[in-house]
């Protein structure tokens, strides 16, 4: 079984809990910029960096990390939106991590999860989240548009992650406004910034897309590779996470897009 799937099952015997529940957070609840708008009105590359204690494929990343100090330092640096890992198994995330990130800055909000069910969608916006991930190679057509509307009726905005031409195609199918390319393969941990390149020029071709480049991107030739691609923003955590002087290695993520990709 790939990893995705065990993760997925895991996620399935969860749901049951949050459906007899109501979220309840102590929450300021504020109105924050929308993540597309950001993305499609900036000049230089925008950076989603992410609160990302663990993962499967790197086990600990930064185990102690405090997600208040972690966000103060990623506002501070001018991302464009914090992604917040709430996976708690495998991940070692919460809500609690998105809460407290939330009370504490006012740009926007990503809730990193995998979403197989609109309530998980009530426990972000309930939680403090502007944007949601919804991750195409773990939901059906017919799940992918559903959770896509219900998310905007609720103002969310939408990340719909993609990782080969596959899932490309059927994301291109419900035109949504943010397409990321994940360059890790969700089941074998492959990463390559080559997957951003071969898809580039199917979204681009899209001028009310905006299109991100996700994970493995490390240093400004990284940037620059997605960049000439036509990419407007990166999500980054390991690097972000395990960097010495996190501002420093956001900043310099903060490249000028190339002309022709401003003001799509
Ligand atoms: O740590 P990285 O290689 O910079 O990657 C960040 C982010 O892209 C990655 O955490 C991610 C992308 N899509 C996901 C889906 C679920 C969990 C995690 C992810």
């Amino acid at each position: 079984m790939t990893i995705l799937q065990t993760i997925l099952d895991h996620k399935e015997t969860l749901l049951p809990t949050l459906m007899a529940n109501e979220p309840m957070f102590n929450v300021i609840q504020k109105s924050r910029p929308s993540l597309y708008d950001v993305l499609r009105k900036s000049d230089t590359l925008q950076i989603i960096s992410e609160m990302k204690r663990a993962s499967p494929s790197k086990g600990l990343i930064a185990e102690g990390a405090n997600p208040v100090e972690q966000a103060r330092k990623y506002a501070d640096a001018g991302a464009a939106c914090i992604s917040v890992l709430t996976e708690e198994k495998f991940f070692k995330g919460s809500f609690q991590d998105l809460v407290d990130i939330g009370n504490y800055v006012e740009i926007p909000i990503l809730n990193k999860d995998f979403i197989i069910h609109e309530v998980q969608i009530d426990y972000a916006k309930a939680a403090g989240a502007s944007v949601i991930l919804l991750i195409v190679a773990a939901l059906s057509d017919k799940k992918l548009k559903t959770f896509y509307d219900y998310a905007n009726n609720l103002g969310l905005d939408v990340l719909v992650e993609v990782h080969n031409e596959e899932e490309l195609d059927r994301a291109l199918a419900i035109h949504p406004k943010i397409i990321g390319v994940n360059n890790r393969d969700l089941k074998t941990f492959n990463v390559d910034l080559a997957q951003t390149e071969k898809l580039a020029q199917k979204i681009t071709a899209y001028e009310d897309i905006a299109f991100i480049s996700e994970s493995g991107i490390w240093n400004v030739e990284d940037a620059k590779r997605v960049v000439n691609v036509g990419a407007r923003g990166v999500l980054v955590g390991e690097s972000l996470m395990r960097s010495g002087d996190v501002e420093k290695a956001l900043k310099s993520l903060q490249i000028p897009l190339p002309v022709n990709v401003k003001d799509v």
